[in-house]
């Protein structure tokens, strides 16, 4: 449809017929335009299509017909009507004219008014048509239009994700998919009447902002994860895939979204799963390491200082090993809460493996924070865990490390943490201990020493030294002792208690162990077969030599290999080592036994000292240690002890030997007391082999009791001063006493252990002991002599309640009736005699 005037091509050879049918045409408002020819005709039609074409059918060259059939064959130009102009009236021009295509025929000369009519007709059936075909065009596209939103639709609402469409303009959705309204739990009505700011915590503002960057942005995407709120006020955490579209005037903003809520939750299992302990639930190595890290990088700014702590549960092994891994189990999770209560909301509690535990305090009040801490701790182990019906008691080692005054990195510091925790242990356990720079200077030379060892198992650089056990009894030896030593190129020999605990520590005891026991058999077989004769010989053995290697098997092949009968091989292994791995070490210690093998529990008394538990191994012989021995004479609470275990091994059958004999004193204690062997300095040091051998030849032994010189009454007098102790000896020295003298308290001590002393006069004013302080201890060691104090001053407070509690039965004030007190003594002798 046109509301220009419409235009008319005039085609006509004849120049003058163009104007004419122009001028006639004028009236009528039609433009009007012409051509000579046919060829022109066409070529100008190509150019700019007229409204109406009036033909003229006679013309050199391409006529009428031609042009009209080819006009019509042309979709472009087939509607454009024709108006033949013809001299010709006959029947077959006109059909050729119609078959040809044209409208409608005009006769020369042309009638005004019909060519107006006809042209007029013409043109008004053009535009009918053209509006025909306009509106069926329109037509057909609302048609695919609305097919194509119907197929739009059901894509839409047939994939997973959630749709939106969005008008920039409007900030309202202009179509959303069944997906979004499910997830969201609206109706699409109720969404096509929102906007997305309604169902995201983000401003208006700011959702314009992030739009107005995509439409900028043209075909780029916006990715990112969002909370959008559900109709009944739910949260769901969506991933959101943003795109902006031109839409005519508007953009369209299509959202694409997905529920990502449980991959989230799975990401955050994982997450938790790889940063956590699964049985304890605490922070596991790796997120105590982030956590640490970060909390050094706060405390570099703030200027506040970082403890690390390292907990490590003091002999946990054993509990797993006798009460079970679950009870293990249980105990971590119940220590672990416990931790849990000790600490501050900002402080970090972390497992980094079996029965470690870590600390991160940010500390306010200095180190003291940590001591305080420290100790809490101690204190809420002290009471006893309850797992599965039994009863545990557990202490912790704790080493502490603080930042920035040790390191300020979080692997030195938790490698020094470690470090002072071991010292803890070392120190005797239930402890905590700061780390030093020494400490740092131990562990080089810690790691130094162990490299040096796996050299000397390598060179053979070790040697066994041998140290005599002698029998009370008879003074003759009963046997050796092989003691190991390294003889370390450049440093001498080593005693093992230089290197004993680093072998034990990385397992190269099992290994030099073995060899121990190799090489003590071959000295046992050499010395079989030579003058010397059958020696029995005892070897220390460790926990992991019953643990991890072929302690029964090296034993076996070694006693086969050298051909010695086994009672000529004594195992001393301590309490500890028999109580961890109990199933293994019982059936080991019973299959040697059985062989023949003699079986001793070394140093007892510093662990379990459970004699009826002891009952479960074949044992021989319990050696009482060094540290009871030590001061056996002088301490009644060692003295007391030595004579429990002498008691009680002998009720259970077993042989005594005390270690550490050092002096006679010592040697005739035990002695009176019944112990059957001493090892010690006194008698011999451990020796090498020849040195031993030649001491075996020579039959060396202790000079044996000798009682029939023992006078029946001696009197033992103790005073530092030279001169009273001289006047106070000539004095009994009448009566006819075994009259002992002693300068000190010490030397009292040593000759109440090597006599019979039945009656004691000590005077009360001495320098490292009063003559009360001596009495008393000698009541609880000798309770039956009879103990009297002289005392230069009247200091009568003290010697009162040395009365009262027994210590002494007489005290004499200076000056005192040298004939009173003879009388007393002779007195006292009477009594002791009455009651002994
Ligand atoms: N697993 C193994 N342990 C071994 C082996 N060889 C030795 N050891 C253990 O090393 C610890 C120290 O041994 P050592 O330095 O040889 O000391 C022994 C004696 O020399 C010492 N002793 C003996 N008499 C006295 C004395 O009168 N005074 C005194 N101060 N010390 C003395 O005692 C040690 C012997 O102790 P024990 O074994 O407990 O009888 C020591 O624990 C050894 O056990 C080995 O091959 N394997």
């Amino acid at each position: 449809m046109t509301l220009r005037a419409p235009t008319i091509l005039i085609v006509d050879d004849e120049a003058q017929n163009r104007r004419l049918l122009a001028v006639l045409l004028q009236p009528e408002g039609y433009s009007t335009c012409g051509a000579a020819s046919g060829e022109e005709a066409l070529a100008s039609v190509g150019e700019s299509a007229p409204d109406l074409i009036l033909l003229d059918i006679t013309m050199p060259g391409m006529d009428g017909y031609r042009v009209a059939s080819i006009l019509k064959a042309d979709p472009a130009t087939a509607n454009i009507p024709i108006i033949m102009v013809t001299a010709h009236m006959e029947r077959t021009a006109r059909l050729a004219g119609l078959d040809a295509g044209a409208e409608d025929f005009l006769t020369k000369p042309v009638d005004r008014a019909e060519l107006w009519l006809r042209v007029r007709n013409l043109l008004r059936l053009k535009a009918y048509g053209d509006l025909q075909d306009h509106t069926a065009r329109l037509e057909s596209q609302v048609l695919a239009r609305s097919v194509d939103l119907q197929r739009f639709r059901t894509a839409m609402d047939a994939t997973a994700d959630a749709i939106m469409l969005i008008s920039r303009e409007s900030m309202r959705f202009s179509e959303v998919n069944e997906t979004a309204c499910h997830l969201l739990g609206y109706s699409r009505a109720d969404m096509l009447s929102m906007g997305p700011t309604e169902l995201v915590k983000t401003s208006r503002a700011a959702l314009e902002c992030q739009y107005d960057a995509l439409i900028v942005d043209g075909a780029n995407r916006d990715q990112r994860e969002m909370m959008m709120t559900c109709k009944d006020g739910s949260s769901v955490q969506v991933e959101v895939n943003s795109q902006a579209l031109r839409s005519g005037n508007d953009w369209t903003i299509v959202v694409v979204m997905r529920d990502i809520t449980e991959r989230k939750q799975a990401e955050m299992r994982l997450t938790h799963l790889a940063h956590h302990d699964p049985l304890t639930g605490l922070p596991n190595r790796t997120l105590f390491y982030d956590t640490l890290q970060r909390t050094l990088a706060l405390a570099r700014s703030s200027g506040a200082l970082v403890a690390v702590m390292f907990l490590d549960l003091d002999n946990f092994k054993n509990i797993n090993d006798t009460l079970g891994h679950a009870i293990g189990d249980e105990l971590l999770l119940q220590f672990s809460n416990r931790l849990m209560q000790c600490v501050r909301v900002r402080d970090t509690v972390g497992r980094l493996g079996g029965d470690e535990f870590a600390l991160i305090l940010i500390m306010q009040d200095g180190q003291q924070g940590a001591v305080v801490m420290a100790q809490k701790i101690r204190d809420v182990l002290r009471a006893p865990f309850i797992l599965c019906g039994h009863e545990v008691t557990i202490t912790a080692s704790i080493g502490i490390t603080v930042h920035p005054d040790d390191a300020s990195d979080p692997d030195t510091l938790i490698k020094y943490a470690d470090t002072a925790m071991y010292q803890a242990k070392h120190a005797g356990r239930d402890t905590y201990r700061f780390f030093t720079a020494q400490m740092n200077a131990d562990v080089l030379a810690r790691l130094t020493l162990e490299t040096a060892l796996r050299k000397a198992i390598e060179n053979e650089e070790f040697v066994l030294h041998y140290q005599p056990k002698v029998h009370l009894n008879s003074g003759r030896v009963a046997g050796l002792e092989a003691l190991l030593r390294w003889d370390r190129p450049g440093h001498g020999m080593v005693p093992p208690n230089a290197f004993i605990s680093v072998l034990e520590e990385t397992g190269m005891i099992v290994q030099v162990g073995s060899w121990v026991v190799a090489q003590a058999c071959r000295q046992i077989g050499l010395w079989l077969r030579s003058p010397v004769a059958p020696i029995q010989v005892a070897v220390n053995v460790s926990g992991r030599q019953f643990a991890e290697g072929d302690l029964d098997g090296d034993i076996i092949k070694g006693l086969a290999r050298h051909g010695i009968p086994a009672e000529l091989l004594d195992l001393e292994l301590t309490e500890t080592s028999l109580m961890a791995n109990t199933e293994r070490t019982t059936e080991i210690l019973h299959r040697l036994k059985q062989h023949g093998v003699r079986i001793s529990i070394d140093d007892f008394g510093t662990g379990y000292s459970s004699l009826a538990y002891l009952r479960r191994f074949p044992i021989d012989k319990l050696k009482i240690d060094i540290a009871f021995i030590r001061d056996v004479t002088t301490s009644p609470d060692d003295a007391a002890i030595v004579l429990a275990i002498i008691s009680m091994a002998h009720s259970l059958k077993l042989d005594v030997v005390a270690e550490g004999v050092e002096t006679a004193a010592q040697l005739n204690y035990l002695r009176r007391h019944h112990c059957d062997q001493i090892q010690g300095y006194y008698f011999s040091r451990p020796l090498p082999a020849d040195q031993v051998t030649d001491m075996l030849l020579q039959d060396q032994s202790l000079a044996p009791p000798d009682g029939a010189d023992q006078p029946r009454k001696t009197l033992l007098i103790i005073d530092d001063d030279p001169f009273m102790l001289d006047i106070l000896a000539t004095l009994f020295d009448r009566d006819g006493y075994h009259i002992l003298c002693a300068r000190s308290a010490a030397e009292g001590f040593d000759m109440l252990a090597l006599n019979e002393v039945q009656v004691i006069l000590c005077d009360e004013c001495m320098p490292a002991m009063s003559g009360t302080e001596f009495l008393d201890k000698v009541k609880e060691l000798y309770p039956k002599t009879f103990r009297i104090v002289l005392s230069g001053n009247t200091d009568l407070e003290s010697i009162m309640k040395a009365v009262n509690c027994g210590a002494i039965f007489r005290f004499y004030t200076k000056p005192w009736d040298n004939n009173l007190l003879r009388d007393h003594v002779r007195d006292a002798f009477r009594q002791f005699m009455a009651i002994a």
